[in-house]
């Protein structure tokens, strides 16, 4: 997407020809900065500590990962390696594993001479998959605000609740549940966007706003509170969130603070939709709350919060006594029977064992 009158992916080889760059998505929304990934270790940090994140991006990145580490030593011992460093980083986004299974598999059968280019091709076509199924997820999910948009008054917008950033800032492109919006955006549907906080990292605030303000698109920044208050009161048409990983019975696993956004769309008979590429879909698990890892990040996060300050300088600040302990689980699990639909690149999926069959019969099969 476009960041002033300039197209960007959130990756991509630098001009040196083999360096990885990405956007440091640490100093959004005060600062646009780029940074180069030279080797597995920056890889690993990059990911770790969120340079990048959102779980498709996750998955490139672990790719390009893959490639640095080819270039530096493209033996099996080092491919093994690699793939235990990257995917201990972080651990509920199965993209991670997903990137990390296919870029092996693809190379351990080649000669060492050929990995490194090889695993470069190779992540750079999984960066252009990636962009092509958030398109797709953008098509389908366009129906849906197409059929709200048809039952209201003319130039009054579909009212749409959003968590965290599935956005294009968490994919190589278009997001997942921002790409319908933006795909309305270019059919002139008017949407306006509530966008959560998404405490306690604020990604709401500090990249969907972002984003939402970028390309022009109407939006109100809300507490993470505020949502079930605005349901009750019939000021949203519908729900998109993104998710980290979907068991195969359609259990959604997505950033914390989901669940409850779910809770309040069902007693106020809200859709709640969810976006995501197939990639994203754990078909070898069924029941989320038991089998999906949920992440426990550190308590700072949670008692420390980053902004900018008046002299325009970004800095953190303690919000919270130093000697208050804290909790901070990153994501949490909706259950399949509170999810409306499962918006994906082949179409939309009733969220349950059957309903995601019925689009990905192979996947299935498969596993
Ligand atoms: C298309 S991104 C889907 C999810 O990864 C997203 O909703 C999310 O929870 C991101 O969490 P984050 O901790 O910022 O990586």
């Amino acid at each position: 997407m476009n960041v002033g009158d300039r197209h960007f992916r959130t990756i991509w080889v630098n001009e040196d020809g083999w360096g990885v760059d990405i956007i440091d998505q640490r100093w959004l929304p005060h600062e646009f900065r780029v940074e180069t990934l030279r080797d597995v270790k920056a890889t690993a940090t990059a990911i770790r500590d969120m340079w990048v994140r959102g779980a498709p991006l996750i998955g490139v990145t672990a790719a390009y990962g893959m490639a640095l580490a080819m270039r530096a030593d493209p033996s099996d011992t080092a491919l093994d390696a690699t793939w235990e460093r990257l995917h201990a980083t972080r651990p509920t986004a199965i993209n991670l594993k997903w990137a990390l299974d296919g870029m092996r598999s693809f190379l351990r059968p080649l000669p060492e001479a050929e990995r490194a280019a090889a695993a470069y091709r190779r992540a750079g076509e999984l960066a252009d998959e990636d962009v092509e199924l958030n398109r797709g997820i953008g098509r389908n999910g366009l129906a849906v605000i197409r059929e709200i948009a048809g039952r209201k008054k003319p130039g009054e917008p579909v009212n749409i609740l959003t968590h965290c950033n599935a956005g294009w800032l968490a994919t190589v492109d278009y997001g997942t549940a921002t790409s319908p919006i933006y795909l309305a955006g270019e059919e002139n549907i008017p949407v306006h966007v509530y966008v959560d906080e998404t405490r306690p990292r604020n990604q709401g605030a500090q990249l969907t706003a972002w984003e939402m303000a970028g390309h022009g698109v109407p939006h109100t920044l809300i507490v993470d509170n505020a949502g079930g208050h605005l349901m009750q009161r019939g000021a949203i048409d519908m729900v998109i969130v993104g998710t980290d990983r979907t068991t195969a019975n359609g259990d959604v696993c997505n950033k914390i603070g989901t669940y409850l956004k779910a809770l309040a769309a069902h007693d106020n008979g809200v859709p709640f939709y969810v976006a995501l590429p197939s990639p994203t879909i754990d078909w070898t698990i069924s029941d989320g709350l038991r089998d999906v890892p949920i992440e426990e990040r550190a308590d700072e996060e949670v008692s420390l919060v980053w902004g900018r300050d008046a002299d325009g300088e970004v800095r953190q600040v303690r919000i919270s006594p130093e000697a208050t302990p804290a909790a901070n689980p990153a994501f949490d699990v909706t259950p399949a029977r509170l999810v409306t639909g499962l918006i994906t690149e082949r179409g939309i999926a009733a969220a349950s064992t059957d309903g995601l069959k019925a689009l990905f019969p192979e996947k299935v099969a498969a596993a």
